[in-house]
């Protein structure tokens, strides 16, 4: 049922709206945050990552990205507090990057993006029953966005670097057991928050947002492992490097920006 979207010059953000219209709606993702215009919430409470009895389940490529999937089935990995009414389970984490030497974040901050943003996908399993369900629901989604900047070597990231060899095609899966994904959080949780949307299709406005301020390092060389994975798959003629997976900032609307302390 899905239309086929992408990131080239064709099928890419600019033509997305095509095929889903909510692409020019109100809470839409990614968006440029300009830190002294975010409203300082002494209320806002810290996040609290529940990650110990994480159990992931696979590794793939599923065209646009590369993605780690856990087992959702309990409240045994969760992010709750901050922004959040409820906690949020992990489904999922992703990937966006740039091409070398590029930018490659979604999210920018005063302008400047980074070389790559990770995203840990959670839903509110109190409120509604599947993840389908809440990934349309306002408050159905949390996001933990964590920008990655070049620089030294991540002590952990070459457990996902060294196993991207056997997802390089398209609709490629292979088992990934045990990685828990603590490892790959920054020392501090100070973070921005704002309601917005999944950043690819269906772009649904299901999203609360929550960007942390401390980008983690990794080195150029790991970095450059994401861009031998492919946009297409092994019988695909083409052979279309998987890079610039990543949809430019869209218009705040009026939306409000809360920072943590
Ligand atoms: N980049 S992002 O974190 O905003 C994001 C895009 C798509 C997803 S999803 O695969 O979880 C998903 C969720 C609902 C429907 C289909 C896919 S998460
Ligand atoms: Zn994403």
């Amino acid at each position: 049922t899905g239309q086929r979207w992408g990131y080239g010059k064709e099928d890419g953000p600019s033509v997305w709206y095509k095929n889903y219209p909510v692409a020019e709606g109100s809470r839409q993702s990614p968006i440029d945050i300009v830190p002294n215009e975010a409203s300082r919430d002494r209320s806002l409470d810290p996040i609290i990552i529940n990650y110990d009895q994480c159990t992931s389940i696979n590794i793939s490529n599923n065209g646009h990205s590369v993605v780690v999937e856990f087992n959702d089935s309990d409240d045994r990995s969760v992010i709750k507090g901050g922004p959040l009414d409820n906690p949020y389970r992990l489904k999922q984490f992703h990937f966006h990057w740039g091409g070398k030497g590029c930018e490659g974040s979604e999210h920018t901050v005063s302008g400047t993006g980074f070389a790559s943003e990770l995203h840990l996908v959670h839903w509110n399993a109190v409120k509604y029953k599947t993840f389908g369900e809440a990934s349309t629901a306002p408050d159905g989604l949390a996001v933990l966005g964590i920008f990655l900047e070049t620089g030294d070597d991540h002590r952990w990231l070459h457990m996902i670097t060294d196993v991207l060899y056997m997802v390089k095609y398209k609709d490629s899966i292979t088992n990934f057991k045990g990685f828990n994904p603590k490892c790959l959080l920054p020392s501090r949780l100070h973070y921005w928050t704002y309601l917005g949307s999944l950043t690819t299709p269906p772009l649904h406005e299901s999203v609360i947002w929550i960007v942390l301020k401390e980008p983690i390092e990794v080195s150029e060389k790991q970095l450059g492992m994401f861009r031998m994975l492919l946009f297409t798959g092994e019988e695909d003629d083409q052979r279309l490097r998987m890079e610039n997976n990543f949809r430019p900032p869209q218009p705040l609307k009026g939306r409000i920006v809360h920072s943590s302390n």
